[in-house]
């Protein structure tokens, strides 16, 4: 499954705010290897103990991070279980959830943008071909592991974290915050999750990428109404991006892409991306 820490090789600093039914805190985890003392920086994930009922879907996350591996999927170290504390440890990535940088930094460039959704669309593909389920992407599950620096020529680098507590365990009013990111189907069976619910998600988080992390649908009322009226998200002025958001975001499975088609039409938006702006570089002389 996964590797078990012992609880007194971590040190907590200090806490870095609460997922759903999670609190996170930047820490160390000490190995001892070769006889030597080895001290890593880690992101230390607690359970909050109210929830201690989900357990096994809190690891069964973890283990999901653990069996498989790939550049854009976080770093599981292991877990740790002591009283009734039940604690993740992750990689700490060092700018944190996307959701908040993204509100933060607002003159972040349609490239950059691209860039970041292009490395969403690959660990999607990975995960498919792994026939491996996510099940919450979002901007907040999104991690930046390193800004770009355009004058170093260095692109934005992001890692997928794990889902946190399987949607079929948590409550209707939870699952409820969870729109739109949550296929529709999900809505009705949320303990038979598939990959087309990854590429709904997968449209709803681009939407958040482009709209700069302001969370879609503010008011809680339209939430409900939402799905039951087939709504889509307000489209995008760049018709080829609204196309691609459209058909992840499609009420009928059969429409949404696939991820190869996903990621083909994502290059072609940085072509035609290019095209625009060179075309408005030419008219501006
Ligand atoms: N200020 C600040 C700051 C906050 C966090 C990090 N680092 C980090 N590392 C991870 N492995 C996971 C996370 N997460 C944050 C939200 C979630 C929800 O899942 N995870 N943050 C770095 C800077």
């Amino acid at each position: 499954q996964f590797h078990t820490i012992k609880y007194e090789d971590l040190k907590w600093d200090e806490s870095l705010g609460q997922g759903s039914f999670t609190r996170i805190f930047k820490g160390e985890k000490t190995d001892y290897r070769d006889g030597e003392k080895h001290t890593t920086e880690v992101l230390l994930k607690e359970l909050d103990p109210d929830h201690k009922n989900c357990w096994e879907s809190f690891f069964e996350a973890a283990s999901f991070m653990s069996q498989i591996s790939h550049k854009h999927l976080l770093h599981v170290y292991g877990v740790s279980v002591h009283g009734d504390k039940n604690i993740m440890v992750q990689e700490f990535v060092k700018h944190g959830a996307l959701d908040l940088y993204l509100k933060r930094e607002k003159s972040l460039s349609v490239s950059w943008k691209l860039n970041v959704a292009k490395q969403l669309a690959c660990v999607l593909n990975f995960l498919e071909e792994q026939s491996i389920i996510h099940g919450n992407i979002c901007a907040k599950n999104l991690l930046l592991v390193r800004e770009e620096d355009p004058s170093q020529g260095i692109s934005p680098f992001i890692k997928l974290s794990d889902p946190g507590i399987n949607v079929a365990m948590l409550g209707k009013d939870v699952i409820m915050h969870r729109i739109p990111w949550i296929a529709p189907e999900s809505l009705a069976a949320p303990d038979n999750l598939t990959h087309e619910c990854d590429k709904w998600s997968f449209g709803a988080t681009v939407w958040e990428i482009f709209n700069n992390g302001n969370p879609p649908l503010q008011a809680l009322n339209s939430k409900e109404k939402f799905y039951e009226n087939k709504q889509q998200l307000p489209p995008s002025q760049w018709t080829e991006l609204a196309d691609l958001i459209g058909q992840c975001m499609s009420y009928d499975l059969a429409f949404r892409p696939s991820c190869r088609s996903i990621i083909r039409q994502l290059n072609s938006l940085v072509t035609s991306g290019n095209n625009v702006i060179f075309r408005l570089a030419q008219d501006d002389h």
